[in-house]
């Protein structure tokens, strides 16, 4: 799915007005999308209080009043009394509730606190028009919202938040349960300084053009379940164990057999043809009784001190590697000799980092830095907009791909486009979830998939698996080893 700019959505809407449809029967969709939304999940409300701003994001939030009184609920719509003109669609709406009786209009300066039960507060002061930070009477208003304990539906947007860019750090903004966002995310809801404000989102369809979203060029996109059904490969049935690739985990030290062993079980459970682990003699017996089906290397006794190369394999290494000097140098002979793409991970990203040798990454590997391993490799951001941008300029330059791990995951090509990923969850949270993504991405590019499809279904896959994981078990309770058993079942739900 395209991720659009504020500007490009503005864009979008004047080319389906073109089309033929009105701005105001647009605005009219865009409302009753949200009031579907609204019946089918806040069944047992009577009373939302809806807060409009005088733009058009105000105006969907005066046009959701009228539809919800049309269904019987009691409606209270506050408005500024004192601004200097609504934008005409909103003010087509304004005048089609002071027409109705059954709506109370008050002021901002109206609301008060008292008796909230079943209540809901809709937030329509600002969409992506948003020019400023919030000031004065409307900052006022949003911090009082933002202490009541109603629950929140945010319009488009939660106001206060601009689409592309961050706000500043002392800035006022709603902060939602809920996000009934119209057609596309927003970057901002995307980051964790500004995507905390969003609560849960809902992408409703208000039909925009298709034709102008084909067409226009963005390097932002989510990664959705469309995009995920166009690079899951269903296993051939004429095939044997060469045809899905080898994949060799190189990683464990002594006290962290365990990450290597995760990174193995995920490649295996993902489909990988032929599995071999690399870690030193002290992991042998743990990963031979545990994960019967890979081939155990031994290198080292309690730390790895040689990389062996094979010939048509996929190296995923680092998890757990640790960053002794036999290590290192068993790293550095190995980028030395090896030129085809790796997944890098963990301590084998923080060596590169500490010995300044990140130039020995092979071209189109795969690199899986947390912001901290991240902030080792290629310095100190502000914020996580600005990581992102020095991520682009990075893999441009070593022309690789950068999964810049967090909550929502972004994979950054080496022409600069960005995927970000919205499955997973915070029971991911917990050591030994990046170890198993590292095994999910060599085992995909061992199956031949193209490196950048391998990166988009692999964190994809993580964490829908994680989404998996936390349903059965709890966020609290949920294992990075519970996830690797749930890696069947979402390649079972793409079949459907
Ligand atoms: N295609 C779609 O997706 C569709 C979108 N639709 C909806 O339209 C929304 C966008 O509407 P929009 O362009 O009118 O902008 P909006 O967010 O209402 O705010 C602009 C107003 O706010 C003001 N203002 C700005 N900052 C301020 C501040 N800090 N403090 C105070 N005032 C401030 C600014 O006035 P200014 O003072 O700058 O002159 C201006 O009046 C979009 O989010 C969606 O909800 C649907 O209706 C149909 C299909
Ligand atoms: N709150 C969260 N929401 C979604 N995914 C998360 C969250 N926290 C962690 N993850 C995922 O779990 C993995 C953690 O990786 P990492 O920090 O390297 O941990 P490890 O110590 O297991 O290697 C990443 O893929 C990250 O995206
Ligand atoms: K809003």
């Amino acid at each position: 799915m395209k991720i659009l700019t504020a500007q490009q959505i503005r864009d979008c809407d004047s080319a389906t007005i073109e089309k033929g449809i009105s701005s105001v029967n647009l605005m009219e969709k865009a409302a009753r999308a949200c009031v579907e939304w609204i019946e089918i999940n806040f069944r047992t409300t009577h009373k939302f209080l809806i807060f409009c701003g005088n733009g058009n994001n105000g105006g969907d939030g005066l046009a959701m009043a009228r539809l919800l009184y049309e269904k019987g609920l009691d409606i209270e719509v506050f408005i500024d009394k004192n601004n200097k003109g609504f934008s005409s669609d909103a003010n087509v709406n304004l005048k089609r509730i002071k027409h109705i009786n059954g709506i109370d209009i008050k002021s901002f300066s109206d609301f008060s606190m008292t008796n909230k039960d079943k209540t809901v507060i809709i937030d329509a002061f600002f969409g992506y028009g948003l020019n400023r930070k919030l000031s004065g009477e409307m900052k006022n208003i949003v911090e009082k919202l933002n202490l009541t304990k109603i629950p929140k539906i945010s319009i488009d947007m939660p106001s206060g938040l601009f689409a592309d860019k961050i706000v500043e750090k002392d800035s006022t903004v709603f902060k939602a349960d809920f996000t009934l966002t119209f057609q596309f995310y927003k970057r901002s809801f995307l980051h964790p300084e500004t995507g905390t404000f969003c609560g849960k989102i809902e992408v409703l369809d208000i039909g925009l053009d298709e034709d102008f979203i084909d067409e226009i060029e963005t390097d932002y996109f989510v990664i959705d379940e469309d995009l995920i059904k166009t690079i899951y490969k269903p296993r051939e049935e004429f095939s044997n164990k060469g045809t899905f690739g080898k994949s060799i985990l190189v990683g464990g030290s002594y006290g962290k057999i365990g990450a290597v062993l995760m990174s193995t079980l995920s490649a295996l459970k993902t489909g990988s043809g032929l599995t071999f682990t690399i870690a030193p003699e002290c992991g042998n017996m743990i990963i031979q009784s545990q994960v019967p089906e890979a081939m155990f290397m031994g290198s080292g006794e309690r730390y790895i001190d040689e990389i062996g190369i094979q010939e048509k394999a996929v190296y995923g290494i680092g998890p757990g590697f640790g960053k002794e000097e036999k290590t290192q140098k068993a790293l550095f002979d190995f980028l030395k000799a090896y030129k085809d793409p790796v997944v890098l991970d963990a301590d084998a990203l923080n060596i590169l980092a500490e010995t300044g040798n990140i130039k020995s990454i092979p071209k189109n590997s795969v690199i899986t830095p947390h912001p901290l391993e991240f902030e080792r490799l290629f310095g100190k951001t502000e914020n996580s907009f600005e990581r992102l941008e020095l991520a682009k300029e990075k893999a441009a330059e070593l022309q690789i791909f950068i999964l810049l791990k967090d909550h929502h995951t972004a994979v950054i090509t080496p022409d600069k486009r960005v995927f970000y990923n919205v499955t997973g969850n915070s029971g991911m949270a917990k050591g030994g979830s990046g170890d198993v993504l590292t095994g999910i991405l060599t085992s995909l590019m061992s199956q031949k998939y193209e490196i950048e499809k391998a990166c988009i279904f692999g964190v994809w896959l993580h964490g829908k698996a994680g989404d998996l994981a936390a349903e059965e078990f709890s966020k609290e309770s949920m294992l990075p080893t519970d996830l690797v058993q749930k890696i069947g079942e979402v390649f079972k739900s793409l079949l459907d």
